[in-house]
């Protein structure tokens, strides 16, 4: 999501028309709690999302669980004194600490937790590249999220997607300082969902080819230098300019879809005032399909940009984990208007890919969520 996975060149395999880049946010912050289960006593495969029962007959998520019984079956195949779990049920229990279907990402992070409970389960041996490829037929921009850090999903050329994976551009610690504020304008399900948006832009919009064609490519390159460099004036101007292109191509899809709103708007402006204020880029803002705003800041100018933020929307929840004494005021008038429309905030950093966790959501006896 710093660069946008926006379009398909097939539907069913998920297979994108350009590459991607996005950095893996802490799960102290944004989390998504999976545990998978299996036993020969469960009737049908069933998800528990959110303490309610939640679909799992949809064609993609299907296909993940047939891939993962594949490798599981190809274990069993090998060695037959394995338990042959990939013939029983799954039972799935997980819980998101953060807004569901609102382009905070819920799917990406959804996918991502359930492909990696089930592989741990299995006891696969495939690599997170190997897995992502699974992740990304259930939600493309899950498959980045089986990684932490900063991310690639390369689109590949291949017809079956074999080469279409997520791989590690740099791990968390090569640039730990990176910061993210997420200003929640909307946690409203969104208008226009991903999946029909990105057909529609693909379908009606002309600006799109020349996007696929030559704007990302070359911005693909420059990103991953940027972040092998820990240049934030590049990864920062080429992360707004590609929210940018990305939202241009929103409006020039037939009917125009609209990801982001005035607040939306006034958040881009107000990020603009701090850069030019500040003589360089400390903060840059980036949209997913919605209007919420995610700003990425390095840890050296947080004063700064907090201190802006805080000035503007102090009055919402999220700041109790920000140090406000050390915050420095804008060097410019704020409107008390400019608050408006901004709901909470939260504060959040480069984190870890998927973790092992002590947490277990399913009742062992019962084999149903605690
Ligand atoms: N923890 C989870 N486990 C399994 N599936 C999940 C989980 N969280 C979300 N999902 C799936 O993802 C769907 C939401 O995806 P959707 O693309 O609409 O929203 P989003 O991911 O929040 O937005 P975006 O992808 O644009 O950032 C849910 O309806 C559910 O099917
Ligand atoms: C705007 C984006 O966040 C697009 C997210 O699209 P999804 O991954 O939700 O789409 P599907 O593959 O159809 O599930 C940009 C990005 O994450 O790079």
């Amino acid at each position: 999501m710093t660069l946008k996975y926006w379009g398909k060149r097939d539907k069913d395999l998920n297979l994108p028309t350009n590459s991607s880049i996005s950095v893996t946010l802490s799960q102290k912050d944004l989390r998504t709690l999976t545990t998978a289960s299996c036993s020969e006593s469960f009737e049908k495969d069933s998800l528990w999302l959110n303490g309610e029962s939640h679909s799992l007959d949809t064609p993609r998520t299907q296909q993940c669980l047939k891939d993962l019984r594949q490798y599981r079956k190809e274990l069993e195949t090998a060695d037959s004194s394995l338990p042959k779990l990939s013939e029983m049920k799954l039972h799935i229990v997980s819980e998101n600490n953060f807004p569901t279907a609102a382009g905070l990402a819920s799917s990406a992070a959804g996918f991502a937790a359930l492909i990696s409970a089930i592989a741990r389960l299995y006891e696969l041996p495939q690599s997170a590249s190997d897995l992502s490829k699974i992740a990304r037929k259930g939600s493309g921009s899950a498959c980045r999220s089986l990684f932490g850090g900063y991310v690639a999903w390369e689109m590949g050329e291949l017809a079956d997607g074999h080469d279409s994976k997520a791989v590690e551009v740099a791990p968390r610690s090569h640039w730990p300082d990176m910061k993210a504020c997420i200003l929640v304008v909307s946690d409203d399900k969104k208008d226009v969902p991903s999946t029909s948006g990105m057909q529609l832009t693909v379908k009606t919009s002309s600006l799109f080819q020349h996007r696929v064609d030559k704007v990302v490519p070359e911005r693909f390159e420059q990103m991953k230098k940027s972040i092998r460099d820990t240049d934030f004036q590049t990864f920062a101007e080429l992360t707004m300019k590609d929210s940018n292109s990305f939202h241009a191509t929103c409006l020039d899809s037939y009917p125009p879809i609209f990801y982001l709103n005035d607040v939306s708007k006034r958040i881009i402006k107000l990020i603009n005032l701090l850069n030019e204020s500040a003589g360089e880029i400390i903060a840059a803002y980036t949209y997913d399909a919605g209007p919420n705003a995610v700003i990425y800041y390095e840890e050296k100018n947080e004063a700064k940009v907090l201190g802006l933020l805080h000035a503007v929307f102090g009055s919402v929840d999220g700041w109790s984990k920000a140090d406000s004494t050390s915050f420095i005021a804008p060097s410019f008038e704020v409107e008390a208007s400019w608050g408006a429309g901004v709901s909470r905030v939260i504060l959040t950093e480069v984190g870890e890919g998927p973790q092992d966790s002590q947490e277990v959501l399913i009742n062992t006896d019962t084999g149903l969520p605690k």
